[in-house]
């Protein structure tokens, strides 16, 4: 991992992840709290870099645009199962079944109440948040889930076991966006978090980019921030410097 400051300059494509990176964790997935300042910062850097930036996520499109409003951002959702593209058009993989898994994440669920289900658009997430002491319990049930049914692979993130179409990645629809406008030739930063967001750090290394690692954990990524308020104020230390 390198030490020099990473940079955002008028030519970058910013790629950011939500959850861990730009947010706080909260105890569930609809507790999180978006300060008016990160919104506020994103609009802004939406402007400078001429609308290259991407928020690059496993929540759905329409959460994302309901925790960023007033922001309205190429989105890839779900990572990576939806993407639109910066002229509104969405982009769906099509979803082998998940109805083994979420026939099992649901049997799980009515073992324990405190396990919290997410029905995605093509995805499954099963949190154990509150119900620690059940993770291996839920990754083997899930894992086996995965096995019985094909196309489909499972991600291990914080404190959640999310299972999606194994073609669907951060790092293909950041791709994606760097074959269209307006990120078409810009240089890519990407900051994420979490295990999920690795292969989108080795699609932006591939291309050249920078990336950043929010918190603790092994990475690939080049840089490395110590948590989601650091990063926040990077991005508006960022923004204020190259806003007209
Ligand atoms: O790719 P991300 O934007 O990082 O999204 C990954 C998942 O984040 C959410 O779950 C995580 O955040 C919750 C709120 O802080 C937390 O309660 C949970 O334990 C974390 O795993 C979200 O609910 C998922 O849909 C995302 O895939």
């Amino acid at each position: 991992m390198s030490s020099p400051r990473p940079s955002i300059d008028a030519n970058t494509a910013l790629f950011l992840d939500f959850d861990g990176t730009l947010a706080d964790l909260a105890p569930r997935p609809d507790a999180v709290h978006v300060p008016t300042s990160l919104i506020d910062t994103l609009l802004l850097l939406q402007q400078v870099l001429q609308g290259a930036l991407a928020i690059v996520s496993g929540r759905p499109i329409a959460q994302l645009d309901a925790l960023l409003a007033p922001l309205r951002a190429p989105a890839a959702g779900v990572h990576g199962v939806e993407r639109r593209s910066a002229d509104g058009y969405v982009w769906h993989l099509a979803a082998p079944s998940l109805d083994r898994v979420e026939a099992t994440a649901r049997a799980l669920q009515a073992e324990v109440p405190a396990l919290l289900i997410e029905r995605k658009p093509g995805a499954v997430a099963l949190h154990y948040r509150q119900a620690p002491e059940l993770a291996q319990h839920c990754f083997d049930a899930m894992s086996a889930a995965v096995r019985e049914s094909s196309g489909l692979t499972l991600l291990h993130g914080k404190m959640v076991l999310e299972v999606k179409p194994a073609i669907a990645t951060k790092g293909h629809a950041i791709q994606a966006y760097l074959r269209e406008p307006p990120f078409l030739g810009r240089r890519p930063l990407f900051a994420g978090d979490d295990v999920t967001d690795e292969a989108g750090f080795q699609a932006v290394q591939a291309e050249g980019g920078e990336t950043i690692k929010v918190g603790e954990g092994e990475t690939v990524a080049s840089h490395r921030m110590a948590d989601p308020g650091s990063l926040r104020h990077w991005l508006a230390e960022c923004a204020a410097r190259l806003a007209p």
